[in-house]
């Protein structure tokens, strides 16, 4: 499996399953994605501007099942189909339809074509966690115990981002101003002052650069 971050403004995903696991899928998707959600019935708390389609899929759904629950142009116009029912043979149907209409596919009792990563997500840098299937527990783990460093390092993308704007506007060769960016990350220095005085880690970072 090969992480991507995917920009999904405005694309179709169809999500099968009204119950918790199928409304955080959705909330993932909402709001870039136009997120459409078929299930008899639904747990409270989907996002208003799901489209909620009340509907029973059949086991032995198609292709054309699902085209006539999604709005404008079915399978064809979807992009991602998110596959959380508590029912294997309606999963195993829609996953092999989507699949043949080339959806992407997401099942939420398997490892389907692509995974939901856990997220951490803080003002500058977007981490995606996963275990490739085997353990989703160790994952969330994982993420509650990263947040922190990743949040302590908000303070050195910052810093780098000016650098390296400055750097590139005064410093033609691309091995040295690669050189001194390294050279502050790699300063013990910067990142002791980053979280209590990032003005004074920012001029050190600026000393560096222009030893
Ligand atoms: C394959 C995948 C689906 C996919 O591809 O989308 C999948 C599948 C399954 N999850 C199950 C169970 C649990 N899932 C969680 C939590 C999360 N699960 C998520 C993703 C994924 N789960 C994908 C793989 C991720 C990877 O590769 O690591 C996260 C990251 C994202 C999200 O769901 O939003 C989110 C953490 C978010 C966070 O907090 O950071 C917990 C923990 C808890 O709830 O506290 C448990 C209980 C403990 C345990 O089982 O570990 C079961 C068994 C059901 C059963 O027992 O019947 C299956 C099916 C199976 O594997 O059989
Ligand atoms: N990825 C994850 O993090 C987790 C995944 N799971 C897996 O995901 C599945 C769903 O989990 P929950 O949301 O907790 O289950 P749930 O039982 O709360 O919800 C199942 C939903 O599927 C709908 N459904 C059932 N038959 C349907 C049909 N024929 N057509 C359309 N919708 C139908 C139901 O109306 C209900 O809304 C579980 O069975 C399990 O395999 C479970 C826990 C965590």
């Amino acid at each position: 499996m090969i992480p991507l971050f995917h920009d999904v403004e405005g694309k179709r995903v169809l999500v099968v399953g009204g119950g918790s696991v199928a409304r955080r899928r959705a909330r993932r998707f909402v709001p870039a994605a136009e997120v459409t959600v078929v299930a008899p019935e639904f747990v409270d708390g989907f996002a208003e501007s799901c489209d909620l389609v009340r509907r029973e899929l059949p086991p032995e759904a198609t292709r054309e099942t699902l085209d006539e629950v999604i709005p404008g142009d079915g399978l064809d116009g979807t992009f991602l189909v998110v596959v959380a029912t508590d029912d294997t043979a309606v999963n195993d149907a829609v996953a092999a339809a989507a699949d043949e209409a080339g959806c992407l596919v997401n099942r939420a009792d398997e490892t389907g074509d692509v995974v939901v990563p856990s997220r951490i997500e803080s003002a500058e840098i977007s981490v995606a966690l996963s275990t490739r299937g085997a353990s989703p527990a160790t994952t969330k783990y994982l993420r509650q115990e990263l947040t922190p460093l990743i949040e302590e390092a908000d303070g050195m993308v910052q810093i780098q981002r000016t650098l390296r704007a400055e750097l590139k506007e005064t410093m033609s060769s691309q091995q040295e101003r690669k050189r001194r960016l390294r050279a502050v990350l790699d300063s013990p220095d910067v990142w002791d002052l980053l979280p209590d005085d990032p003005e004074r880690a920012m001029t050190l970072a600026r000393d560096i650069v222009e030893e």
